[in-house]
């Protein structure tokens, strides 16, 4: 489903949203294990993923958006899953300006943010990381190397009281934020980093 479709979708109160940001450049099986792992153990009505124009963090500029949101149009091709082209349409990359939008808009939806256990690690990097976190719970799933480092990082400690157990995930999306869990799934070792050094090698190749 395109965002199109989406907005003439009633995203009625009590609705659980997931919503997963990233570069996707390019998408990768990671990535479909992300939003499936959410979608199923938090118990998701949607998952949004939401194509980000340009991560701040990242130097390298991304793949051309239009075709980044198309791939993960096909590759998200699934019931529940919507893909999203929501920061490009508002003109933000910042993922605070997102939950603010978000939260004041449709104030009865129950939105969590979805992210890799890597994401978490630099979390306390993030411009107004701990405004995402009141405005919203958050769901971090397992990524290797990530794992330990990733539950022992600065915003993992500083929100350590507010982390809920992996085995009442369900009760996330209704809970108040802060509210934060770690699911422990298994891992898929892949990236997009490594795709775009293993295509390029491939064109040059060729
Ligand atoms: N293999 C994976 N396992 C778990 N989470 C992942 C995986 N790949 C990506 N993610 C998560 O998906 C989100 C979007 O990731 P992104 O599009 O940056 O992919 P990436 O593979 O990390 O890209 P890059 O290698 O260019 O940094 C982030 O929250 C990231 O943590
Ligand atoms: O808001 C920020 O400061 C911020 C900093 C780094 C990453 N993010 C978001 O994190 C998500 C994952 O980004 P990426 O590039 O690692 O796929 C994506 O939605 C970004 O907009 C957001």
């Amino acid at each position: 489903m395109s965002f199109g479709a989406l907005r003439s979708e009633l995203l009625k109160p009590g609705m659980k949203v997931g919503l997963y940001g990233g570069s996707f450049d390019p998408v990768h099986e990671g990535h479909l294990h992300v939003a499936d792992t959410a979608l199923t153990r938090l118990g998701l009505d949607r998952i949004w993923w939401i194509v980000s124009p340009q991560n701040p963090h990242k130097a390298h500029a991304p793949g051309d958006f239009r075709d980044r949101l198309q791939a993960v149009r096909s590759a998200a091709n699934a019931p529940r899953m919507v893909v999203s082209d929501i920061e490009a349409r508002l003109g933000i990359n910042r993922t605070a300006q997102l939950a603010t939008y978000l939260t004041r808009r449709h104030p009865g939806v129950n939105f969590v943010w979805i992210m890799g256990a890597d994401a978490l690690r630099s979390f306390h990097r993030w411009q107004d990381w701990q405004t995402i976190a009141h405005k919203m719970p958050i769901a971090v799933v397992s990524r290797p190397p990530d794992a330990l480092r990733a539950r022992l990082s600065r915003a993992a400690v500083a929100l350590s009281r507010y982390r809920l157990s992996q085995h009442q995930a369900h009760a996330l999306p209704s809970s108040s934020a802060p509210r934060w869990t770690y699911l422990t799934a298994p891992l898929y070792d892949v990236a997009s980093s490594t795709l775009r050094v293993s295509s390029r090698r491939a064109t040059t190749r060729n």
